[in-house]
């Protein structure tokens, strides 16, 4: 009903602003003086009025429909997550219906924001602090606020209690049967995302450079911003994972020159260049010490950008070997991206500085083209003093690209921090522009620190530096790992088979636990020591809490369709207090992740994870799923709490699919 009305109004505003825009050309071709018909301007001039007001009001209705809409659907999400499909958010659901608490009690109030937090006392599961605020602009009691509130809460299935306590808190406690709905619906579905509107998103990532080595930097961009796509694609976005390489620059000028002598059959027959890093510091040298040379260099640069074939030939010959190279670290990891260079954007900024020198946004300065966005101290360098474009160029060309030509709604770039002047400057100059425009678009710099060594000095000096080659480091972190678990006997435990599928989960596991579990913004210390040890918060004690909750059914010869069996013959049933614990705390996902989609910080979700193993460990300590007599024999089987194993693994699971760590049945 409501989507159809919205159709309906939408149809009509394109219309109605339509026959505005032709009648403000007549009025306009009047005003010049040029008559069209029979009509005169003072009829126009009231239809044109008249229009535009009606134009306006439906704008309104669509706004209003369009909030309607979305609360509609979002309701639709807390009553069908009682049956099944969408998990829910809890608090999201809270702060909505807190928020239509507010609108219904005080309609003007808009400044005030949903306060809810996971409640500190035992015989509520959250609390809401929005009385204390409203009181406080309003002037006013804290407790009468608090009690009006409280009556204008809409009743939902999700919420059995509310209880004003204090000076104005409202404790909130949630259904159990609600709870015990939730977590049954994880063992018969699966777990699943909580509802969102998708989104057009493209994430900027890895994006190392030709010839030149992929450094740790690039790890980190690779894994963290491989992590991203994946939770936006498991929210149900659509997602773009862009490898935006530096694949177009002048140091292809003196990579091709040296080409051309060491390799003169280039074009026919591919070069053997095994180790391009050598084949770069040999040309640089040759650039900076043989004038000639130079000069031929800069000669190809030329040639490259007005598409000499020749040319094009070498550069392509060269940026294969390197992507080859890179794909070996992206296969390792089980990233997925697409390759889409700095040279994507060749034409497109030929024509991005055309719009920009045509509408007055560049500036000479010593013969170069720059450009000032507001608040950004550093302008961009569109056009270099030789007529050649930059770094800064392609980004803008690229900002344009992604917003108007893929249609993004969201924009994320995975770099290091050192790269924020740029992006800052990059945004300013794109909203300057009229490219950017903070009210449609969302973007996100992604920043992270640097990597250090073991003397926690910076990546730079130390051992995980330039000179660490990626896949020397990815063969040592398997080494490692092959070495931790034989130290552990697991190579007589399992199979050869399970054992490699154990060595590279944990190897490349910790790699990407380690990176994302700390604090993205800040550097962080790379000791392999720490990564691989089998306790405390890492992926190798993780991996192995989720093996052992899986082998608690297995043991028992109990299988997943038995659980689900019973699943499906009456929702979990919940008693002791470890076991709520424990169900409360599995609830908790979707919450973490949609506050993830907020600051990008997956720590988030590394720190949920280690809290679901560890309320685990409790549950696990205090409740008996198998009980055994004294001679090992199983006596009884408790399925209510299989479930939990269940839906505990399901959630682990989950976890690690969106960081991008791969599972193991046993290690
Ligand atoms: N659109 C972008 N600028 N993406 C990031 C590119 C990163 C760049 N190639 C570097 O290695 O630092």
């Amino acid at each position: 009903m409501t989507d159809s009305a919205l159709r309906e109004y939408t149809q009509r505003c394109a219309k109605a602003e339509k026959e505005a825009e032709k009648l403000a050309g007549r009025l306009h071709a009047l005003s010049e003086g040029v008559v069209d018909g029979p009509d005169n301007a003072d009829t126009q001039d009231k239809e044109l009025t008249d229009l535009l007001n009606e134009n306006r009001k439906l704008k309104y209705r669509i706004g209003i429909l369009k909030k309607s809409a979305e609360r509609l659907r979002d309701n639709a999400g807390v009553t069908s997550t009682l049956n099944m499909k969408n998990s829910c958010n809890v608090l999201g659901q809270l702060e909505d219906l807190f928020s239509r608490a507010l609108q219904a009690a005080y309609p003007g109030v808009t400044h005030v924001a949903s306060q809810l937090q996971v409640s500190k006392q035992k015989q509520a599961d959250y609390q809401c602090n929005d009385a204390m605020a409203l009181a406080k602009s309003l002037k006013k009691n804290p407790r009468e606020v608090g009690e009006i509130l409280l009556k204008n809460v809409p009743p939902s299935p999700m919420v059995s209690k509310l209880e004003l306590s204090g000076p104005g808190f409202i404790n909130i406690t949630i259904s159990t049967d609600f709870i015990r709905q939730q977590v049954t619906n994880i063992v018969l579905h699966g777990v699943t995302p909580p509802p969102t509107t998708p989104l057009r998103v493209v994430v900027d990532f890895s994006s190392p450079n030709i010839a030149k080595e992929m450094h740790v930097g690039h790890l980190r961009s690779t894994i963290i911003g491989d992590s991203i796509a994946r939770l936006m694609e498991y929210l149900g976005h659509d997602v773009l994972r862009i490898n935006h390489l530096g694949d177009w620059g002048t140091q292809f000028g003196m990579l091709i020159a040296h080409l051309e002598d060491r390799f003169p059959d280039f074009a026919t027959k591919p070069p053997p260049i095994a180790d391009l890093q050598t084949f770069y510091k040999e040309s640089k040298k040759r650039f900076d010490e043989d004038a000639e040379f130079k000069k031929r260099a800069y000669q190809a640069v030329v040639k490259l950008q007005a598409h000499n074939p020749i040319h094009i030939k070498g550069w392509q010959e060269i940026c294969e070997i390197s992507k080859k190279e890179f794909s070996k670290v992206y296969e390792r990891l089980k990233v997925k991206i697409i390759d889409r260079g700095e040279s994507f954007y060749q034409s497109r900024m030929e024509s991005a500085v055309k719009v920009l020198q045509d509408t007055g946004m560049l500036e000479e300065d010593e013969g170069r083209k720059v450009m000032f966005g507001e608040g950004a101290d550093i302008p961009l360098t569109i056009v270099k003093s030789d007529g050649g474009f930059t770094y800064d160029t392609s980004d803008m060309a690229c900002i344009r690209q992604r917003i108007e030509e893929e249609k993004a709604d969201w924009l994320v770039y995975v770099t290091d921090a050192g790269q924020g002047q740029h992006f800052k400057s990059l945004f300013a100059c794109a909203k300057k522009a009229g490219i950017y425009d903070a009210a449609k678009t969302r973007i996100d710099h992604v920043t992270f620190g640097v990597v250090l060594g073991k003397t926690g000095r910076s990546s730079r000096h130390d051992q995980v530096s330039d000179t660490v080659r990626l896949v020397d480091l990815l063969n040592e972190g398997l080494q490692r790992s092959e070495e931790k678990l034989q130290e552990k006997e697991r190579d007589k435990a399992l199979t050869k088979e399970e054992f490699t599928k154990a060595r590279d989960a944990v190897a490349y596991g910790c790699i990407k636990y380690a990176d994302l579990s700390h604090d993205r913004a800040r550097d962080y210390v790379f000791s392999f020591d720490r990564m691989l040890d089998f306790r405390g918060n890492t992926a190798a004690y993780l991996l192995y809490a989720l093996t052992r909750i899986r082998s608690i059914a297995r043991t028992a010869c109990i299988k997943r369709e038995d659980i689900m069996a019973e699943a499906q013959k009456h929702p979990i049933e919940l008693e002791h207090e470890k076991e709520w614990k424990l169900a409360r705390t599995l609830l908790k996902l979707s919450d973490v992740l949609l506050k993830i989609t907020e600051d990008l910080c997956l720590h988030s979700l590394c720190e949920y994870l280690f809290e679901v193993s560890a309320v685990f460990t409790e549950f696990y300590d205090n409740c008996y799923c198998v009980e055994k007599n004294s001679d090992g024999k199983i006596v009884k089987i408790n399925l209510n709490r299989l479930m939990l194993c269940e839906a505990t693994a399901a959630v682990m699971e989950k976890c690690f699919a969106i960081l991008g760590i791969d599972t193991v049945g046993k290690m």
